[in-house]
Formats: C-alpha cells, sequence, structure tokens
C-alpha cells in the first residue's frame, strides 16, 4: 500500500491539512478538488519530491524518513506530470530519456507505449506532446514502479492519446499489480478510471 496519514503539507503557509490516503496494489485512487485545492502539492508528498510539515507516507508498510533523492524508496515510485516538456531534459532524444533511469529495457518499452523507431530517435522539440508523453510513461515504467502517481497526466492530450496511455497503464497494472493515483480535472475521466476518489476541499481563503 502507498498511503499518506495525516499530510500537512505546502510552502510558508499549509495548503492542505490533514489529508489521508491509501492506494492499494492493483487499485486506481483518483484525486479531484478545485483548482489551488492542493492535489499536485499531495501528489508531491506521495511521490516523495515534496515533504510535508506534518503526517507520515508509508510504502508498502515502511514509513518514509527521506524525501527529494532518496533513491531506494524513489524508485518504487513513478510519476507522470501535465507538462512533458518541463520534465525531459531537451538534448536527449525519446531514447536516452526512456534509459534515464536505467535498466535495458528501451525497445519492449517503446513498443508497449507504440513509439517507433524514427520518433525514439527524435528530439523533444521534434515530437507533439503526446508522443512525448508516451516517452515519459516508458520512461516512469521503466523500472517497473509499485505504484504510479499521474498528476494531470492527460491534460495536454487528445481524447484518443488519453485512451492509448490509460489502456498502457491498465495493462501495466493488470500484469505488475501495480497501485495508481490519478489526479485529474476531468470527472468524466475519473468516474471510467479510477476504482474511487478521493476529493480535495476548496483552497482556503488566506
Ligand atoms: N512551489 C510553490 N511555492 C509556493 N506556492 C505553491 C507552490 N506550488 C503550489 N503552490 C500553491 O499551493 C496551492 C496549491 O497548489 P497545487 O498545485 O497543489 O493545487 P492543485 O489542486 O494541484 O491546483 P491545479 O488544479 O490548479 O493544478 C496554490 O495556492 C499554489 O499557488
Amino acid at each position: 500500500m502507498l498511503t499518506g496519514i495525516g499530510i500537512t503539507a505546502g510552502y510558508q503557509a499549509p495548503v492542505v491539512t490533514d489529508v489521508s490516503l491509501t492506494v492499494h496494489p492493483g487499485q486506481t485512487v483518483g484525486l479531484a478538488g478545485p483548482s489551488g485545492s492542493g492535489k499536485s502539492t499531495v501528489a508531491r508528498v506521495l511521490a516523495l519530491l515534496h515533504k510535508p510539515f506534518a503526517g507520515t507516507v508509508e510504502i508498502d508498510g515502511e514509513t518514509v524518513t527521506g524525501f527529494r533523492f532518496k533513491a531506494r524508496q524513489r524508485t518504487r515510485i513513478g510519476v507522470l506530470f501535465q507538462q512533458p516538456r518541463l520534465s525531459v531534459d531537451p538534448r536527449f532524444t525519446l531514447r536516452q530519456a526512456i534509459a534515464e533511469p536505467g535498466g535495458d529495457r528501451v525497445d519492449e518499452l517503446a513498443d508497449l507505449v507504440m513509439l517507433t523507431d524514427d520518433l525514439l530517435g527524435r528530439r523533444p522539440h521534434e515530437v507533439s506532446d503526446g508522443q512525448l508523453q508516451r516517452a515519459c510513461l516508458a520512461r516512469a515504467l521503466a523500472l517497473k514502479p509499485r505504484y504510479l502517481i499521474c498528476d494531470e497526466m492527460t491534460t495536454m492530450l487528445d481524447a484518443s492519446t488519453t485512451a492509448a496511455l490509460v489502456g498502457v497503464i491498465r495493462a501495466y497494472q493488470r500484469e505488475s499489480g501495480a497501485g495508481v493515483l490519478a489526479i485529474s480535472h476531468d470527472t468524466t475521466l475519473l468516474t471510467r478510471w479510477a476504482d474511487e476518489t478521493v476529493r480535495l476541499s476548496a483552497p482556503l481563503p488566506r
């Protein structure tokens, strides 16, 4: 299980207070709520990229002790962001981006996300957002994460690319038993994709 217990987190001040949620292996949990309610902040805490002010994150029963670059626990969690261009080194070809985490499964992963050899040789500015997001998904799956956190992963994409990426993630879940946390504004998508949805409330007035 990936669990956040009593998470209070934010920046200068908290943006979420006492949020708890659990993602079981094989399950997809949606995270919804109005803009500014702290969905990305919660996602970053559960991805071990942002230290909460209070609360605990547990991965498969083990309490997380270090956020940011503690690689041992980080590799159990894959992350996909809304804007693939901000998360890929612009000097890399898609092949290099997929190979970045390590492992030798680039061709297998490229097949999985339907990227051709021609596309694998291109750099981010030479491909569409959807093609780049496919590469980011392949990269996120490279180390076979136990949990995948998708933060508005499909916002930049059209309906058919969205369906293709969700299909790849579902197949990976079936095969690996991975749990998924899916953040989206798109309630129709979450209704179809998630087994249950956690809703954050409107941001507190400052
Ligand atoms: N790095 C940061 N430094 C300071 N404040 C931040 C930072 N990132 C986000 N915030 C603030 O924290 C609050 C919650 O932001 P967050 O991105 O978690 O919300 P969200 O629910 O994901 O919003 P959206 O749906 O618009 O993406 C917002 O008021 C935002 O301005």
